[in-house]
């Protein structure tokens, strides 16, 4: 098995992130490694924030105003102003998608996950880990107009980046069920 092959095996998500994160070059080569996500039509519909130091506790500050809004309980406010301080850094992917392109909006949003998907491989080859998370905030309107997301734009996914405090085992990957030889009806 070469390592590309063992690593996209062996990747796994990890809910609880502490410190160290990746150094600036590392992160620049991380977002090299989105920007390389196929991208139909090349038209890089993708925008990446990175959230980092006391960011994180202004975005947990947006996330608790919005849990008060909706009347959640106080123990939810908190939990909600906690969430971006369970790594130390953030990188959140939006799409802007071009409507008047002819390749779907669908498809533009596939190419961010694509890209969120090539930052976390690269993430975990250089040795720390990420969990992809999204929850009823990236649906939120305000949380869209904090990262510039365009009316029919979306928050693809927060990314939560950093190394892990207990090491989480990819499940073995089972094939039966998923896959079968097409055979015209
Ligand atoms: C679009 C998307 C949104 C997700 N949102 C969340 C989330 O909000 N919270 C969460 O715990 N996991 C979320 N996940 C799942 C985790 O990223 C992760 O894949 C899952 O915990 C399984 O772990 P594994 O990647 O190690 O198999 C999301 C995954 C995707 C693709």
């Amino acid at each position: 098995m070469n390592t590309v092959i063992e690593l996209l095996q062996k990747r796994a998500s990890s809910p609880k992130l502490d410190a160290p994160a990746p150094t600036d070059e590392e992160v620049e080569q991380i977002l090299r490694c989105g920007l390389r996500a196929p991208d139909h039509g090349r038209l890089k519909p993708w925008r990446f924030h990175i959230v980092q130091g006391a960011q994180l506790a202004e975005l947990g500050h947006l996330f608790a105003d919005i849990a008060k809004e909706r009347g959640e309980s106080d123990a939810k406010v908190e939990k909600s102003r906690n969430m971006p301080l369970r790594a130390p850094l953030m990188i959140v992917a939006t799409c802007h998608p071009y409507e008047n392109s002819k390749i779907p909006v669908t498809e533009q949003i596939l190419a961010v996950g694509a890209a969120i998907q090539n930052m976390q491989v690269a993430i975990s080859s250089l040795g720390y880990s990420s969990i992809w998370r999204t929850g009823e905030c990236a649906y939120e309107e305000k949380v869209k107009r904090a990262f510039d997301v365009p009316e029919q734009g979306e928050i693809v996914g927060f990314l939560y980046i950093g190394t892990p405090t207990i090491t989480n085992h990819a499940p073995e990957v089972e094939l039966d069920g998923y896959v079968k030889q097409w055979i015209k009806p």
